[in-house]
């Protein structure tokens, strides 16, 4: 199964938000979606679910084309499911009806609720109606009942919110074994490390459009990875050509030219230098994100 995109722009009045937006996911796929406040994740989600109709381009999941007209979207809301929004449970009702809700709508009458319970750790509180729970057991929530609906393309925006380091590494170990059942999963999430332990490609949006694909199988350079004031940076010069010098003070240094000490070396100068945490790895999603919303700023001797 793909689900692909083709020239697809949206607009709110005379505002594009997004231009000629083309791409292509295989099955069995986590895609992170990244981006600055304001940049068009949830209008790309709104618009591929069909919240928002398409001012122009193609949907097809499968090879089939999902058009505008209502018999296509009632089609297409078989295949995708979008995170519920808090705003949308109903505080009368407990979990388990929910959960249940959404198994029935989808008829996915297989699921086994009380596995999604025992899974998420919610057994303790899913029988309780919904106004009693806090945000992140709301939360919990909210991704039990996409599992439970099941469908094969799944949209999650921001479902790491309010979730405690626990329940981000819970929800993140479900995440990857649902998606080896042929999923197609986008996540959009401002958590850029926690993106890098599930997701198997990075999607950033810019200027209106999928502006940088990043896959982390596929980087092989690598770079020591530090903090340093721009001050400090004469006492590490020369530094290796491809040296990035991002914002916040971020440093990524090549180390494919380097012998072992040099590296060595290099890792305790900045240590020395920095009292943050200094690595040794491929550019990850954070230091992406820096490059491209942020700049990378030219290191000038003064
Ligand atoms: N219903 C609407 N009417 C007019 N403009 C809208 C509407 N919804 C969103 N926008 C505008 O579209 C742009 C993209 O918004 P969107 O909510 O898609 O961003 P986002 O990347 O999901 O942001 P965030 O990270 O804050 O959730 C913003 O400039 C926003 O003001």
């Amino acid at each position: 199964m793909t689900l692909e995109v083709k020239d697809l722009t949206i607009s709110y009045g005379r505002k594009t938000v997004l231009k000629d937006i083309n791409f292509k996911i295989p099955d069995n796929t986590i895609i992170g979606l990244v981006a600055p406040n304001g940049t068009g994740k949830t209008t790309l989600f709104n618009a591929l679910i069909r919240f928002i109709p398409l001012e122009k381009g193609e949907v097809i999941i499968d090879g089939v084309k999902y058009s505008n007209a209502s018999k296509d979207i009632k089609a297409l809301h078989k295949k995708v499911t979008f995170f519920p929004d808090q705003a949308e449970l109903y505080d009368d009702f407990s979990g388990y009806e929910h959960i249940q809700m959404y198994r029935d709508i989808w008829n996915k009458k297989e699921r086994d609720i009380d596995g999604i319970i025992d899974r998420l750790n919610m057994s303790d509180y899913v029988m309780n109606k919904v106004k009693t729970y806090s945000l992140g057991m709301r939360q919990r929530l909210c991704f039990a009942m996409m599992i439970a609906a099941d469908t094969k393309v799944m949209f999650m925006d921001e479902i790491m919110n309010g979730l405690d380091p626990v329940n981000v590494e819970l929800v993140t170990s479900v995440l990857q074994e649902i998606k080896k059942d042929g999923k197609i999963i986008i996540v959009a999430s401002h958590l850029l490390e926690n993106l890098d332990d599930y997701a198997d490609e990075i999607y950033f949006l810019n200027h209106k459009d999928v502006y940088y694909t990043y896959d982390r199988k596929k980087e092989v350079d690598e770079y020591v990875k530090g903090y340093i004031k721009h001050d400090d940076v004469k006492d590490i010069l020369p530094l290796p050509e491809g040296t990035m010098y991002l914002a916040n003070n971020r440093v990524c240094i090549p180390t494919k030219d380097m012998k072992k000490e040099e590296v060595f070396h290099i890792m305790q100068r900045l240590r020395t230098l920095s009292s943050d945490s200094v690595s040794l790895g491929p550019l990850g999603t954070n230091e992406h994100y820096l490059r491209i919303y942020k700049g990378e700023q030219a290191y000038e001797e003064s």
